[in-house]
């Protein structure tokens, strides 16, 4: 069994094979079933996304802690994926903000678990792809939201430089922190907290339809010998890299930034994922597949450095966007390898046309795969991934995984995430 939900409308990146010749449960559920704001939880169901979650909260004065930045990302994706953001060095990824799932088994029970109720299942949840149960409801930790962001831009020159003030500003006090590296040598680095004051004449609510692309407004500042502050709207910030699809809009509509296409039609932008997917044409997928790297790869913060000198020789792919995270000893698929501390990892975002020659997508990303289960890091599986069953098992701690699986009898009903997120799973 899977979900009915049709590969098109979906962000991962590939459609899923696997939906023909599984059965298809319909789990239309799309609401916000209970915000409760003296225990400060919020109640959702599985495909209420971001962006309806954002303009709900926030008018209201909350928000969630982590706020993956696409707007039609679900909850329910994020749990049985992962989600990280700009605030996760300080709350882990989207899951660990996760107070509470319910779920239906593939007996039919219904089940809630949380950290003190049925808590293997509970940690077992994210990373599952939906192959431990049906996700029904999640409960998320709210956290008040305050008007703007303040938001300074540090241009930062030298690799080694960028990822020593990188490491700084993620285990400072800033609730904020990302970078993004326009090459080896420049990068802009951008920390900011939330506040109520506005210095009016700073003001820049980059969500606005005739703003340009945030990438290249954050570009601007790698000519100031200063650092720049702006002040952010809370929503525009969250979302700032939904019109611009990080920076893959760019090969999609190359004149999207155009001052007078962005007045006159910037209200357009962007298209839906969902309508580019629907009709992306067998040429452009081949396209896709073999000039085009899409990969975020989370890794120890100390190979931050060795990272990035990788992909250029690899790929050679910039902007790299870069997003720190904090990731506790909590049992599952995915935590660090010594289990008495949280460790701060990165992502290290790299999408676009690879610059290298002779670029072939099975080897270079594996190539780039072995290194990250070499330092104990994880690639995110939205995207391809050509490990096989044995790599992948080396890289995600399938133990607790096994267990309930064999204990929820989940052969019967749900095939294993490998099958549903490896390369051969999907077109
Ligand atoms: C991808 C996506 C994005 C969304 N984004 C937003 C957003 O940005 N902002 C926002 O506010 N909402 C958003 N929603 C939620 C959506 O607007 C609400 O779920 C809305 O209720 C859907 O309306 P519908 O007309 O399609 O109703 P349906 O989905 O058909 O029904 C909604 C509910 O009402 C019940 N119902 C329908 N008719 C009756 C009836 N005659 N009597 C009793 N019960 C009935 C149904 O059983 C169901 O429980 C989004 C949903 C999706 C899937
Ligand atoms: N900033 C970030 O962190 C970003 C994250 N992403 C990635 O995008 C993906 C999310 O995309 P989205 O379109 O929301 O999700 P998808 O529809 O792609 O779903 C992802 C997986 O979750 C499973 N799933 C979803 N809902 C349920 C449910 N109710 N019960 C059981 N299983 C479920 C799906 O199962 P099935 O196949 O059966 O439908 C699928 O395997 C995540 O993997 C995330 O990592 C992408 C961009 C940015
Ligand atoms: C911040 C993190 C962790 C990931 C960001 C990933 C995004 C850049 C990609 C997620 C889904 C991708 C898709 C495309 C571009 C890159 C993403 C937005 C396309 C729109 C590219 C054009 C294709 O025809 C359809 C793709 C759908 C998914």
């Amino acid at each position: 069994m899977c979900t009915a939900r049709p590969g098109w409308q979906t962000v991962s990146f590939r459609r899923p094979a696997y939906k023909s010749t599984m059965y298809n449960l319909e789990v239309n559920l799309v609401d916000i079933l209970n915000i409760d704001v003296k225990k400060q939880i919020v109640k959702v169901e599985p495909l209420v996304t971001m962006g309806q979650l954002t303009a709900t909260l926030i008018p209201l004065g909350w928000s969630i802690p982590v706020v993956p930045e696409i707007d039609d990302l679900t909850v329910g994706g994020l749990v049985m994926g992962t989600g990280v953001e700009t605030t996760s060095h300080k709350y882990g990824l989207f899951q660990h903000t996760c107070l509470a799932y319910e779920l239906v088994l593939c007996d039919g029970s219904v089940v809630r678990c949380s950290k003190d109720e049925n808590s293997e299942l509970f940690y077992s949840v994210p990373w599952s792809y939906g192959t431990l149960g049906i996700l029904t409801s999640v409960e998320i930790r709210l956290v008040p939201a305050k008007k703007y962001v303040k938001l300074k831009y540090e241009p930062v020159k030298g690799l080694d430089n960028l990822v020593k003030k990188f490491e700084d500003a993620s285990k400072g006090n800033n609730e904020f922190v990302e970078a993004i590296l326009y090459n080896e040598d420049e990068a802009v680095l951008m920390t900011g907290c939330q506040t109520d004051d506005c210095d009016r004449s700073k003001l820049n609510p980059v969500g606005l339809w005739y703003k340009p692309w945030f990438f290249l407004h954050v570009k601007t500042f790698l000519n100031g010998k200063l650092s720049g502050v702006e002040y952010i709207p809370l929503r525009d910030y969250y979302h700032r890299h939904t019109r611009s699809l990080f920076w893959e809009i760019q090969d999609i509509i190359p004149f999207g930034n155009n001052s007078i296409f962005r007045l006159l039609l910037g209200w357009l932008m962007p298209p839906k994922i969902s309508l580019l997917k629907l009709t992306q044409t067998e040429a452009i997928k081949k396209l896709y597949e073999n000039n085009h790297v899409i990969q975020d790869m989370l890794v120890p913060i100390e190979k931050l450095e060795d990272s990035v000198k990788l992909f250029k020789e690899t790929v050679n792919i910039f902007p790299i966007w870069l997003c720190p995270f904090l990731l506790p000893p909590n049992p599952g698929m995915v935590h660090p390898k010594q289990m008495q501390n949280a460790e701060l990892y990165v992502d290290v975002g790299v999408y676009g046309v690879p610059a290298v020659k002779n670029f072939k997508p099975k080897e270079s990303t594996r190539k780039l795969e072995e290194y990250v289960r070499k330092v104990h890091g994880f690639q995110m599986l939205y995207a391809d991934t050509y490990m096989s069953r044995e790599e992948f098992r080396a890289m995600f701690d399938h133990t607790l995984y096994d267990k309930l699986r064999f204990n929820m009898k989940c052969h019967q009903a749900f095939p294993e995430v490998y099958d549903k997120v490896s390369k051969q799973a999907r077109i």
